[in-house]
């Protein structure tokens, strides 16, 4: 990884956010190839442009694909995402097994660099992106197909609709779920034309949700289109100890052996009926989420990074009892393992039929259970104030998969050639 003065010079100033970075990032692309330094986005610290991280992160140009986890998950976030769930054409193992050696083999291709699939520009030297491919598996594909049945990950299943959901079937579950993240949109897209390329026959395409992240506005965290800062407080990504509490399948925990070093994704698609929100006074959006607007801070602090004090505040004087954040995490020794690792983007769909903006959150937990975790926390949200303002439209429940070890190594060959 490159980090010098010259880098530094490439990195826009923060208050110019996301646009500021691509239209630099633009205007750099042929200086960058013409000194041979592998791409732009290689030498930008995404701590300056991919908003809400922290000042002391850096997101190097390669981010390893090969590791115990998988890469994407305490990957601090890139700007782009892609979700993508898929069902498997497959009809055997065998089928199964080539599926997942190939994506592993292309995976670990295009994590080295990018470059686009049309004929013309095909020379180009492939772009390192800080791209990130991260495997999921359905419940389904655990049904007799594979002969996988009694492997299931102990936690896996179909993902339930909670009451204040109203779930599209077309926008839901899949035998399989990619995660795509990266500096820059058309890497998402030249990823997903090279996997489905390579996997042809072995996999449809279910549902894609293209999300992004806000730049800060005009620092700190990133905001929603609900315009409040979002991805303040997470399980520490840092500790090991607390990785391996909330996140990892870590033994004991009666999963099985092949199972170890994954982890459990929720996806939701939340769609936010932005025009009804946008009536509300700021001061009643605020009791909604128990944060400030302006600087995110908790209602009885000053500053984003103030942790809320409920236990001095026991009626919701200042932190209402239905608020958001005190229902999602009231920080108590009882709740505390319900805590999971928020890494979500915003998504923008256009206008739907009516007229109505179609944007909202593809919001995305990883947690070592989701029943104990995601559910748990739903739970305490349900009919929470805020879901008169947004639906949950779509989504699912995966078992990310250990990570690939080595060059020899591939995606699910634990459970594939153990069964
Ligand atoms: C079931 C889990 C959650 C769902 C679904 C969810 C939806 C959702 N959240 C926001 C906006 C914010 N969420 C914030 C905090 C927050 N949210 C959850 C869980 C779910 N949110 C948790 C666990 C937390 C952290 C609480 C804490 O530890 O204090 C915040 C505050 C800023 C932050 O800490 O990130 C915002 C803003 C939207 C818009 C939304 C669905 C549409
Ligand atoms: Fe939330």
């Amino acid at each position: 990884m490159r980090r010098d003065q010259a880098d530094d010079e490439r990195v826009p100033p923060r208050d110019e956010g996301r646009r500021g970075f691509l239209k630099c990032a633009a205007g750099m692309a042929g200086a960058a190839a013409a000194v041979g330094l592998g791409g732009e986005a290689a030498a930008v610290p995404a701590s300056r442009t991919a908003a809400g991280l922290r000042e002391d992160r850096q997101l190097p140009d390669q981010i390893p694909f090969h590791g115990h986890h998988q890469s994407g998950i305490v990957t601090p976030q890139q700007l782009f995402a892609g979700f993508v769930g898929f069902d498997v054409l497959a009809e055997n193992r065998e089928g199964l097994t080539e599926l997942f050696q190939r994506l592993t083999k292309r995976s670990r291709i295009l994590v080295a660099g990018v470059k686009p699939q049309d004929e013309q520009v095909a020379k180009e030297t492939p772009t390192p992106d800080s791209l990130t491919i991260t495997l999921g598996v359905g419940a389904s594909l655990f049904d007799d197909r594979f002969g996988l049945s009694g492997h299931k990950p102990r936690h896996l299943k179909a993902m339930p609709a909670f009451p204040d959901d109203r779930l599209e079937p077309p926008r839901c579950h899949g035998d399989l779920s990619l995660q795509i993240c990266a500096q820059h949109p058309d890497a998402i897209v030249h990823v997903l034309r090279d996997l489905t390329r390579e996997t042809e026959g072995l996999l449809r395409p279910r549902w894609r949700a293209d999300a992004f992240l806000n730049p800060s506005r005009p620092s700190g965290s990133p905001r929603t289109f609900i315009g409040f800062k979002d991805g303040i407080v997470n399980p520490d990504t840092g500790s090991d100890r607390e990785m391996d509490r909330l996140m990892w399948v870590t033994p004991p925990c009666g999963e099985p052996e092949w199972a170890l070093g994954g982890s459990y994704q929720v996806l939701r698609l939340i769609r936010f009926h932005i025009e009804k929100w946008d009536k509300l006074p700021v001061a009643r959006q605020e009791r909604i989420f128990g944060r400030r607007k302006a600087s995110g801070a908790p209602l009885d602090g000053e500053q984003e990074t103030d942790a809320p004090r409920y236990r001095d505040d026991p009626h919701g004087t200042k932190i209402p009892l239905n608020s958001h954040i005190r229902l999602a995490n009231p920080r108590t020794e009882k709740t505390d393992n319900s805590r999971f690792l928020r890494r979500s983007y915003n998504y923008d769909a256009g206008f739907d039929r009516s007229g109505k903006m179609d944007l909202g959150l593809v919001f995305c937990g990883y947690q070592q259970d989701p029943e104990r975790q995601f559910a748990t926390v739903q739970q305490r949200l349900q009919h929470e104030p805020l879901s008169e303002f947004v639906t949950p439209l779509g989504g699912g429940y995966f078992f990310i998969l250990p990570g690939v070890r080595d060059a020899d190594d591939w995606f699910g060959s634990r459970l594939l050639e153990k069964v």
